[in-house]
């Protein structure tokens, strides 16, 4: 529960209520800084509505999320944590540079961030083309370009790698790791296993619960499997949690 300089958000009980059901019932755990942390689980177990807990825009239930040592959503945070949904949110009739010339402006980020980010994002060759004509890889990379700007401590990063070829991943994840390099903690959900071995550390995640929190290596070496997808079913096997639930009912 502690708040070290080595930890970027702890989450303590954390309880989220969407509609009816309830996606996360009392999860806790610690996200160390500087670290790719991958966020790994089926669709629908709750890794959406996690980060939004994290960035501060859904409503919780119960328990608390301390973002560098802050309440998750206080205006304190705004300018250090970037978030990037799933559907790309940039203005389709802006350029490239005009929309994160918009997002700079709104950020109060410094004016040279612009070509900071476009050069990261490996986008220099469409800074003026209208981002309605470009292709989904290169729009999700303004989306994430704009998250760059005014270089957020943390990064929380929905899914980007859908969608986008395989040159255009490794170029992500290498984009992830040298920002963590140099001290930026990233949170990026993936429900493609294979992306697991380029995270330093992994939460596997099922039905709102976490399953694992383990560097690549170490989950290989607990479960005895070869790869991240059996690894990530021999734990499935180990908490028969659907199970019990049946036998409530
Ligand atoms: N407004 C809502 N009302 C009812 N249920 C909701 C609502 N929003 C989300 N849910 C449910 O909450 C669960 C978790 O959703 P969430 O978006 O966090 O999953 P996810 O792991 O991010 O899935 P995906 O990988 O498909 O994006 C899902 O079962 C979803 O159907």
């Amino acid at each position: 529960m502690m708040n070290s300089p080595d930890t970027a958000i702890v989450i303590d009980g954390l309880r989220v209520r969407r509609g009816k059901k309830v996606v996360l019932d009392g999860l806790s755990l610690t996200i160390p800084r500087g670290q790719v942390i991958g966020l790994l689980g089926p669709s629908g177990c709750g890794k959406t509505t996690l980060m939004r807990s994290i960035v501060g825009v859904q409503k919780i239930a119960g328990g608390t999320v301390t973002v560098l040592g802050d309440v998750a959503g206080s205006a304190s945070l705004r300018h250090r944590i970037g978030y990037v949904t799933q559907s790309a949110s940039v203005y389709d009739d802006l350029t490239v540079r005009q929309n994160l010339s918009y997002f700079r402006s709104v950020l109060g980020a410094p004016k040279d961030d612009i070509d900071r980010v476009i050069e990261a994002t490996d986008l220099g060759a469409h800074a003026s083309q209208l981002v309605s004509t470009l292709s989904g890889g290169e729009r999700s990379r303004v989306s994430l370009a704009a998250a760059l700007l005014g270089v957020p401590e943390v990064l929380v990063l929905d899914e980007p790698t859908v969608g986008l070829d395989p040159l255009l991943r490794v170029d992500l994840w290498n984009l992830f790791h040298r920002l963590a390099g140099v001290g930026t903690s990233l949170l990026v959900s993936s429900h493609v296993m294979d992306e697991a071995t380029r995270c330093d550390r992994l939460l596997l995640m099922r039905d709102g619960e976490i399953l694992a929190d383990e560097t690549p290596a170490g989950l290989l070496a607990a479960t005895g499997a070869l790869d991240t997808e059996s690894a990530f079913l021999a734990l499935i096997r180990r908490h028969p949690k659907h199970l019990e639930q049946g036998a409530e009912q």
